[in-house]
């Protein structure tokens, strides 16, 4: 039986995203990759899948899988397109998602062009715990003892950050994901600062791999060079994809601004593809 889908993405980050407010279906890890794979399926980066909320002040309770089927507790750019989705929706500006990671609010401003939005996301609190991101054993996660001396902390996901001068150290992010010093894996940035509000960054992502843009990475990396005393608390953060601008306030959130668009829609039969 057929399902109706939307292909969104933000800034390149792209998803299928699949509303089971009304018919729940517990899609198969198997079956997200089956669907998330660009030769066999439709193909995106992540899976995002909306269903009933459980707490009264979200509209939605979504859930995030990348294309190996593993699922992540935040992701960014969905968030994003998710609350742009939810705007067209119900007419209102101020959204709140339930996600794994706790409840994010966001707000969508008017559309200047046709199926394209502009929203800003609070990301809430980063996590820099070493448990948090977390990490295999107790660590100071400002200064990983790995070459490069990455900064780790969690957006409601793992997130490593190096700080480099020649982007071409991203080639490292492979190996890295699978270190055994991340028992959840993690995602891997480099960020180059170019200035005190702006930096350049690529993210190999955990179960994904390179993405023309990552908006929980973006959040992380934001956050970890304000720790590191390079950067300052508003950054415009470059990637492959087009930029975000990001904001860590006076509260300890993280606000995450950045472009969602809807592609197409579609139907796809899941039974089509392997359980
Ligand atoms: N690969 C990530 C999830 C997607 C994050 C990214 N697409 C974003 O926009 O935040 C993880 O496993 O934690």
């Amino acid at each position: 039986m057929s399902i109706h889908f939307r292909k969104m993405h933000g800034l390149g980050n792209d998803f299928i995203v699949v509303d089971e407010r009304k018919t729940p279906r517990d899609f198969s890890p198997t079956r997200i990759a089956a669907l998330a794979d660009r030769r066999r399926g439709i193909g995106c980066d992540q899976f995002v899948t909306l269903t009933p909320a459980l707490n009264a002040n979200a509209q939605a309770f979504v859930r995030f899988f990348n294309p190996d089927g593993s699922e992540a507790g935040a992701c960014g750019n969905a968030s994003r397109c998710v609350a742009s989705l939810l705007a067209t929706e119900t007419g209102q500006s101020d959204l709140t998602l339930q996600t794994r990671a706790g409840l994010l609010t966001a707000r969508v401003l008017p559309a200047k062009e046709e199926g394209r939005a502009t929203v800003t996301v609070d990301m809430g609190r980063p996590r820099t715990g070493w448990q948090d991101v977390p990490l295999a054993e107790e660590l100071d996660t400002l200064r990983l003892p790995l070459d490069g001396e990455p900064a780790a902390l969690s957006m409601g996901n793992p997130h490593v950050t190096f700080f480099v001068d020649d982007l071409a150290e991203a080639e490292r992010g492979p190996a890295l994901e699978m270190h055994p010093l991340f028992p959840d894996r993690a995602n891997i940035g480099f960020a180059r600062i170019d200035a005190s509000d702006h930096m350049r960054l690529r993210v190999w992502e955990r179960g994904a791999g390179f993405t023309l843009a990552c908006g929980s990475g973006a959040c992380a990396a934001a956050v970890n060079a304000v720790r590191r005393g390079l950067a300052g608390r508003r950054m415009t953060v470059e990637v492959d994809g087009g930029e975000m601008l990001i904001a860590w306030d006076d509260n300890d959130h993280v606000q995450m601004t950045g472009p969602a668009q809807l592609a197409f829609e579609g139907t796809v039969d899941p039974e089509a593809y392997p359980k």
